[in-house]
């Protein structure tokens, strides 16, 4: 069941970050208990540093039946600084114990179009199914446009609704060719987390959660049907709000 949105304020990143490993961790727990993995998406962009600062933390924490995949990716060599991957290969997963063969990575030396078909044979594979496969967690960022994943505001990928994953080859951010997980996929998780923070995002924060002019923007279109949907924000993101949120207490759990 749907169990509505929750949107959640901190007074800082460091407190975010703690409180967004320990809900990793808590439904890592939850999936493991009756199931044989923990599948997890990972977004690039701030989220990268956030996470790869605060998950080793959580203390006895076992990766070993993690599967591990990327909303979105730029196509771009892992070595490259504009990798998601080699970011998480160079900040995170040599600090938690995921096995190798349990990361699923887009292959950088295949055509754009290429790239996605094999991706999206990959989590085929991975998750035994021809059908939309079911994370159980996604973490999402949104940029200052509201795009996230790599879903761009008035891009026809937004009207997509057969392919699990897709190319991209005009992001307006750069690089411009990437491969990024459908609304379809999004919308199929069993928790799909959002972290946004900065000042910069106060003014699209407020029109994703609480509506504004023209069509809907791509974060907002973000609607688990079966899931949860957690916006964990900080004070600065978080400025321009006037809709209910919660703000916990220091080390609460979600
Ligand atoms: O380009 C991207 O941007 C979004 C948002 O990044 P942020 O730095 O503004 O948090 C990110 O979620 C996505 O994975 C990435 O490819």
């Amino acid at each position: 069941m749907m169990s509505g949105r929750r949107v959640v304020v901190f007074p800082s990143v460091a407190e975010l970050g703690c409180t967004l490993a320990q809900l990793v961790s808590s439904r890592a727990e939850k999936a493991l208990s009756t199931g044989a993995s923990f599948s997890l998406g990972l977004s690039g962009g701030s989220l990268v540093s956030i996470l790869s600062k605060e998950l080793p933390a959580v203390p006895n924490l076992d990766c070993s039946r993690w599967l591990v995949g990327f909303c979105d990716e730029r196509l771009v060599p892992f070595t490259d600084p504009e990798s998601t991957y080699g970011l998480y290969m160079n900040q995170l997963f040599g600090k938690i114990n995921i096995p190798e063969e349990r990361i699923l990575a887009i292959d950088p030396c295949l055509p754009v179009q290429e790239c996605a078909e094999d991706y999206a044979g990959k989590l085929s594979k991975a998750f035994n199914t021809e059908q939309i496969p079911v994370f159980d967690m996604l973490l999402l960022g949104m940029g200052p446009d509201g795009h996230t994943c790599s879903l761009f505001p008035d891009h026809p990928l937004l009207q997509e609704s057969q392919r699990t994953v897709a190319p991209i080859s005009d992001s307006p951010k750069p690089p411009p060719q990437r491969v990024t997980m459908t609304l379809p996929t999004v919308n199929a998780a069993r928790c799909v987390v959002f972290v946004s923070t900065g000042g910069s995002k106060a003014p699209i924060l407020k029109q994703v959660l609480e509506g504004g002019e023209g069509p809907a923007l791509p974060a907002a279109l973000v609607a688990p049907g079966q899931g949860e949907l957690f916006w964990l924000v900080d004070e600065p993101a978080a400025a321009s709000l006037t809709a209910p949120v919660e703000r916990p207490g220091p080390g609460a759990k979600l």
